[in-house]
C-alpha cells in the first residue's frame, strides 16, 4: 500500500524528523532533479526553466536547479512573486512555486511552448488536502512528490493536474500513515490460498436483492459473487417465486415479500456472508427485511447497498449496523457490515458527499455507523470505523455505467464469504472492479462485463 499523508499531518512528520529541513531539502532537490533529467531525456544544454516560491517547495526547486546545473543543463530560476508575462523558451518547466503551503490563489502566466512541465510536490495552486484547483495551476506531466502521496494528487483536480506521480524516499517516516493506496499485491496477500479440500460451501454468500418484475441488479450482483470467487451463489428476491433469467449456477431460494429476514437468519447456516439491498425496492417490508436482517446478533457479515441503505437512513447511531455477527461468522472483533453508498446514498446516511476533505468525512461516517463504508467515486474511499483508509484508484469513468454498482456489492460479500475481514474485502472488492472494468472494452461497457472480466482481474493479481 502506499502511504497518503495530509498536509497537516505531513507537518507533524516533519516536527518529527531527526533531520534537519536543509537535508531533506537537498533530498527533496535531488529526486526533482532525477525526475527532471528523465523527462529530458539528458543534461547537457538542454533549457530549464524552474519557477520558485518563497517556501520550502520554492527550495527544493533551487536544490533541483543547483544540481542540474552542474549537470550543463541552461537553467534559468525565476521568481514566482514576480514572474513576467511570458516565460522564456524552455524544455521543461520545473514548477516549485507552492507545495502543501499554499493558500489563495495561482494564476500563472502560460508555460513555454511544447515544454515538459514537472510539479514538485504538488502542482501549484492544487490544494494538497481537497485536490481543488485554485486559479489556472500549470497541468503536469510528471509530479514528484515527497514521503507520500498527498489527498490532493487522489482527489479533485488533482489527478488530472498532476499528471503521472511518483513518490520520492527522503528519509522522512510515514508509517504513522492512516490512509494508502491499495495495489494489486495487497490484494493477492490478503486473498485466501484456495485450500485443498476446497467445496462450495467455503465460500458460500447469500445475495437477497431485487423485487417482482425488477430481477436486473439482483443478476448482476449474483454474477459478480460469483466471478469473484464464491463456490456457492444463493439467490433470492422477496416475493418472487420464478427467476428464470437468474445465471445459471446460481441456487435461487424463493423467499416470501414480507417477513423474509427471519426466513434468511434460519437459514444462514452454511452461509458466510450475505449481500442486501440492490434493486429490493423502498417498500415497507423491503425495508423492515432490511433492518432485521442487519440488526439481527446472528447473522453473518452483511453488504448492504442501494436500496438497503435507504432502510437504513435512520440508523444513525449505528445501532443495527454494529450488531454483532455470531460466533464462528465473520471476524471476532471490528466492524460485521459493509455499506457501500454513490454520494446520494451518503447523504441519505447522514454522510457529508462533496465535503473539502473527503478522507475524513468517509471516517466519521464509518465511525458514527460502527460498519465499514466504501464511498464509492473516483477514487472510491473506504473507511473502517477505527479509522483506516484506503483509497482505490484502479477504477475510471467506464465504471459510471448502470449496474456496476451490483457488480460490485456481489463481489464484495464473495470476498466476505472468502475471509477477508470487511475493511480489506470492501478495498479489493473495490480494486478488483476497477480492473475488470480497465481490462474490458474501452467503450460500449456494460455493467455484465465487468462481472466477466473480474477473473481476469484475479489472474492477474501478483503472485503472493
Ligand atoms: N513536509 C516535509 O517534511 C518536507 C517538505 N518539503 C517541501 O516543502 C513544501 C512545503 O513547504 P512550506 O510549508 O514552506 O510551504 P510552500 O508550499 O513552500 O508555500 C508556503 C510559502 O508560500 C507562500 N504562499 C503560499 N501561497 C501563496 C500564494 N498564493 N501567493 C503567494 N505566496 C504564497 C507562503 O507565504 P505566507 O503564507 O507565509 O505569506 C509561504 O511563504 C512541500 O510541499 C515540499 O515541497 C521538502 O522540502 C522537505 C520536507
Ligand atoms: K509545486
Amino acid at each position: 500500500m502506499i502511504p497518503v499523508v495530509t498536509p497537516e499531518e505531513m507537518g507533524a512528520v516533519d516536527a518529527a524528523a531527526p533531520e534537519p529541513t536543509e537535508v531533506l531539502v537537498g533530498r527533496a532537490g535531488a529526486a526533482t532533479a532525477r525526475a527532471a533529467l528523465d523527462l529530458l531525456g539528458g543534461a547537457y544544454g538542454r533549457r530549464v526553466v524552474v519557477v520558485a516560491g518563497k517556501g520550502n517547495n520554492g527550495a527544493d526547486g533551487r536544490a533541483a536547479a543547483d544540481r542540474l546545473r552542474r549537470r550543463g543543463v541552461r537553467l534559468e530560476v525565476l521568481d514566482a512573486a514576480d514572474l513576467p508575462d511570458h516565460l522564456p523558451a524552455a524544455d521543461l518547466l520545473v514548477d516549485a512555486a507552492y507545495g502543501t503551503g499554499f493558500r489563495g490563489d495561482w494564476t500563472p502566466p502560460a508555460a513555454p511552448e511544447g515544454a515538459a512541465v514537472l510539479a514538485v510536490d504538488v502542482p501549484s495552486g492544487v490544494d494538497g488536502l481537497t485536490g481543488e484547483a485554485h486559479g489556472r495551476p500549470w497541468a503536469a506531466d510528471r509530479t514528484v512528490t515527497f514521503a507520500a502521496l498527498k489527498p490532493g494528487l487522489l482527489l479533485g483536480d488533482g489527478p488530472s493536474l498532476a499528471g503521472t506521480v511518483e513518490v520520492a524516499d527522503i528519509g522522512l517516516d510515514v508509517s504513522g500513515a492512516r490512509a494508502h493506496v491499495v495495489e494489486g499485491a495487497d490484494v493477492a496477500r490478503w486473498l485466501p490460498d484456495r485450500p485443498r479440500d476446497a467445496h462450495k460451501w467455503r465460500a458460500a454468500c447469500w445475495v437477497v436483492a431485487g423485487s417482482p418484475g425488477m430481477t436486473g441488479a439482483a443478476h448482476l450482483a449474483a454474477a459478480g459473487a460469483q466471478r469473484a470467487g464464491a463456490g456457492y451463489v444463493r439467490l433470492s428476491t422477496p416475493g418472487l417465486a420464478e427467476d428464470p433469467g437468474a445465471p445459471t449456477e446460481v441456487v435461487g431460494v424463493e423467499l416470501p415479500a414480507e417477513g423474509w429476514a427471519d426466513r434468511v437468519l434460519d437459514g444462514v447456516d452454511r452461509i458466510v456472508a450475505v449481500a442486501v439491498g440492490p434493486g429490493l425496492g423502498t417498500g415497507d417490508a423491503a425495508a423492515a427485511g432490511v433492518r432485521a436482517l442487519v440488526g439481527a446478533a446472528d447473522r453473518p457479515p452483511v453488504v448492504v447497498d442501494g436500496d438497503g441503505l435507504t432502510a437504513l437512513a435512520d440508523d444513525v447511531d449505528g445501532d443495527l449496523t454494529t450488531a454483532r455477527a455470531r460466533p464462528g461468522h465473520g471476524p471476532a472483533t471490528g466492524p460485521t457490515v459493509v455499506l457501500t453508498p454513490h454520494d446520494g446514498e451518503m447523504a441519505r446516511l447522514g454522510g457529508e458527499p462533496g465535503a473539502p476533505d473527503r478522507l475524513a468525512a468517509v471516517r466519521d461516517l464509518a465511525a458514527r455507523r460502527g460498519a465499514v463504508v466504501l464511498s464509492k467515486g473516483s477514487p472510491t474511499v473506504v473507511a473502517d470505523p477505527d479509522g483506516r483508509v484506503v483509497l482505490v484508484t484502479a477504477g475510471d469513468a467506464r465504471l459510471a455505467t448502470a449496474g456496476t454498482g451490483d457488480v460490485l456489492t456481489g463481489a464484495l460479500a464473495a470476498l466476505l464469504a472468502q475471509g477477508l475481514a470487511p475493511f480489506e474485502a470492501a478495498a479489493a472488492a473495490a480494486h478488483l472492479h476497477g480492473r475488470a472494468g480497465a481490462l474490458a472494452w474501452r467503450r460500449g461497457l456494460v455493467a455484465g462485463d465487468v462481472a466477466a472480466h473480474l477473473p481476469a482481474a484475479l489472474t492477474e493479481l501478483p503472485e503472493d
